[in-house]
């Protein structure tokens, strides 16, 4: 569960998110969509302490992410406070990150090993079953620049899922992609979002993949949510004027 309450990002005199409120359900699959430029990365960015807000509240699962309790009254969250709630949280970026110098097995287990304490043997067990699930167990020993762009972005989503994580954030994940491979991963997200409970928040521009898998779309314009319906009825039946005029260009552009 994500819950944003009143929350504002200002870049200096810009203020790119006024006052948001959204929450995103346990389990729930949500898209952002909208122009460039109206604060969809920055909420991702936010849910990944990248970013400080300038007013408002952020939680996860119940705990807030933003505030913290000393001595009786609510402050500002620290480090420590802020790393102990993102563990929750995993992000699958545009351009994979993976670390170069590592092998494909050893980027899934770095972290579980570093920050959740697993052993080396039951981070490496569970590494070698998601990469069966990402169809990519012949290359536990490959280094990420052997792979391909679509097959990078598979180690990257099954390095995400390595942490166990509650929530998901899914940043225009194909758009680094030649376009013979987005059909792979898009399906591979598809089937993590049918078996599983993980809860996703997603940014893309592929309005067929976030009409197909979202539970809900929310439509962005500067930094503030014009329509919040089904996928079905905002891309059949958009309300708002900016939704369908979004629509029709991304339609223009295809
Ligand atoms: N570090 C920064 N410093 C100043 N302005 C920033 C910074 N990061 C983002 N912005 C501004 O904040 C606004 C929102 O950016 P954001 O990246 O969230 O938009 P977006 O909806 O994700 O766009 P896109 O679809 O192009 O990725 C933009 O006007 C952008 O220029």
């Amino acid at each position: 569960m994500i819950r944003f309450d009143r929350v504002v990002k200002r870049y200096g005199d810009h203020v790119v998110l006024r006052e948001l409120d959204f929450t995103v359900a346990p389990g729930e699959f949500v898209t952002l969509i909208g122009p460039s430029g109206s604060g969809k990365t920055t909420i991702l960015r936010l849910l990944m302490t990248l970013e400080r807000i300038d007013g408002g509240k952020i939680s996860v699962d119940g705990e807030c992410l933003t505030h913290m309790t000393r001595g009786g009254r609510e402050v500002p969250a620290d480090e420590k406070h802020q790393r102990a709630v993102r563990k929750r949280i995993g992000m699958v970026f545009q351009q994979f990150n993976l670390f170069p110098n590592m092998r494909v097995l050893q980027n899934l287990t770095e972290a579980p090993i570093r920050t959740l304490g697993l052993s080396k043997e039951e981070a490496e067990s569970r590494a070698r079953e998601l990469l069966e699930m990402v169809g990519l167990s012949d290359k536990a020993d490959a280094h990420p620049t052997q792979l391909s762009g679509g097959q990078q972005q598979r180690v990257a989503i099954a390095r995400a899922l390595a942490m166990r994580p509650d929530v998901l954030l899914l940043d225009e994940v194909t758009s680094a992609l030649d376009p013979e491979l987005v059909a792979g991963v898009l399906a591979l997200l598809k089937e993590i979002a049918s078996t599983t409970d993980i809860t996703i928040l997603c940014v893309t521009h592929e309005m067929e993949f976030a009409r197909n898998v979202s539970d809900r779309v929310l439509m962005f314009d500067q930094g503030q949510i014009v329509e919040d319906a089904p996928p079905a009825k905002l891309f059949s039946e958009p309300e708002h004027s900016r939704t369908q005029e979004f629509l029709r260009a991304v339609l223009e552009r295809a």
